[in-house]
């Protein structure tokens, strides 16, 4: 189970939240959050810490900015959160073909899942958000968990929305994803991290695996 920690802004909590146990770190990169960082700054966090994947989170962005930003920010992977299309990830896909490609859907009602396959040649994982009106990403609004049991893409996947710590044993106990992915759940305000909470949620993702294993 890969735990992506979102929405890092500050190098000692990048430093504490990859030796807690997260596998990934998340990076905004979309200029209208409050958690976006430039990619110089990213730079900076990136080079410090201990080997650990870290992704750009894109919504909407040019081929040409996001090149820069993964070249710049030292990153392993890319997330598009917007409505990229196939054809976009395809292109991603042949420019940057050593970056891991996550495409993140935004879940209005459930046959929006349905455009999974159409994307699934050209990306190695996806990702599932809630959708909100009026915010990208960063909502902490849940999906419905129960209506995803079903869900079975031919590439790996990741739950997102309004996961916390006191919630992600629920999670885990109706759907089995190939990992989770918090910002809002475990942050004081928008980009500052909660390293007690980013250390609880570690020790209840341990305990809903074991006793799901166990099973
Ligand atoms: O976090 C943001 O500000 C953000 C902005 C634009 C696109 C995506 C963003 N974050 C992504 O939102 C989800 C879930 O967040 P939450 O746990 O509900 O707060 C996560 O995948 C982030 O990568």
């Amino acid at each position: 189970m890969r735990v992506k920690i979102c929405g890092l802004t500050q190098m000692d909590q990048a430093i504490a939240i990859s030796t807690m146990g997260a596998s990934v770190l998340g990076f905004i990169c979309v200029k209208q959050s409050p958690r976006y960082i430039a990619p110089e700054t990213i730079s900076t966090i990136t080079e410090a810490l201990p080997p650990i994947d870290c992704f750009g989170v894109f919504a909407n962005a040019a081929l040409a900015k996001i090149q820069h930003t993964v070249v710049t920010g030292k990153l392993s992977g890319v997330q598009l959160h917007g409505q990229e299309s196939p054809t976009f990830c395809q292109e991603i896909r042949t420019a940057l073909p050593n970056v891991e490609l996550i495409k993140a859907m935004r879940i209005r009602q459930l046959q929006d899942l349905s455009q999974v396959q159409d994307y699934a040649p050209y990306v190695d994982t996806f990702l599932l958000d809630a959708y909100h009106p009026k915010q990208l990403g960063g909502t902490g609004h849940t999906l419905d968990w129960k209506a995803l049991q079903t869900f079975r893409p031919e590439k790996p996947w990741f739950l997102a929305g309004g996961l916390r710590p006191d919630n992600i044993k629920q999670a885990l106990s109706l759907l089995s994803p190939d990992g989770i992915d918090l910002s809002s759940g475990v942050e004081n305000t928008p980009g500052d991290k909660n390293l007690d909470k980013v250390a609880q949620l570690l020790r209840n993702v341990k305990i809903a695996t074991a006793s799901k294993s166990a099973k």
